[in-house]
């Protein structure tokens, strides 16, 4: 399971005396496989825009300048000839050998959560400094208790501007460490 195997990096990396901060980060690789993984599959800005601002081609599409364009982030994510099982949520994916190089950054174009090129978000270095590091730490301290009475998490989604999800996510924070990791030394 996906949150357990988060659970024991941290232990293993961390430990549970001190809260994870954010130098740990290149050591734990399974958390930024998660992070990518879920950009891949749930795109927090699903759709990016452009306008021509001349005639060009495109494979074998001929864009006649002044068109809007619509990149579909959230179907490049589920695309069959892109990934492997789109569907299924597999953290594990960028940590094999093919995929491990592909990062955020708008380099590689099959993963853009943050855009690309001159227009790309200027928020994706603050971002990717306080996403993992608070994933982390919420990961690293609490246990989630579904609500629901299946225990399933419904990921399904429905349609507006930043992929917002179908039901609320309802679940119990359960803590595993104690209190005072929060106040504990930053080495
Ligand atoms: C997980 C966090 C974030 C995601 C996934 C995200 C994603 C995006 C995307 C996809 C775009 C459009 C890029 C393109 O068209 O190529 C964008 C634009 C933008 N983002 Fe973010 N963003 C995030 C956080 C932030 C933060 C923290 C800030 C500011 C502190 C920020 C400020 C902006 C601004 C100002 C633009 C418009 C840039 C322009 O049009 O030139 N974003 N963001």
């Amino acid at each position: 399971m996906v949150l357990q195997k988060a659970q024991q990096e941290i232990d293993q990396v961390v430990g549970r005396n001190r809260l994870v901060q954010e130098s740990d980060f290149p050591r734990l690789p399974y958390i930024q496989a998660i992070i990518k993984e879920s950009f891949r599959i749930h795109p927090p800005i699903p759709l990016l825009n452009r306008r021509a601002l001349e005639d060009c081609k495109i494979g074998n599409y001929i864009i006649p300048k002044g068109t809007l364009l619509f990149v579909n982030l959230w179907s490049m994510g589920r695309d069959p000839k892109i990934w492997k099982n789109p569907l299924e949520f597999q953290p594990e994916r960028f940590l094999s050998q093919s995929n491990s190089e592909i990062d955020v950054r708008g380099l590689h174009y099959q993963l853009l959560p943050f855009g690309t090129g001159r227009r790309g978000c200027p928020g994706l270095s603050l971002a990717m400094q306080e996403l993992p590091t608070a994933l982390a730490s919420m990961i690293q301290c609490f246990d989630f208790k579904v609500t629901s009475p299946d225990g399933v998490v419904d990921m399904s989604e429905r349609p507006g501007l930043s992929s917002p999800r179908a039901q609320d996510l309802v679940c119990v924070p359960v803590a595993r460490c104690a209190p005072s990791i929060v106040n504990s030394d930053v080495r």
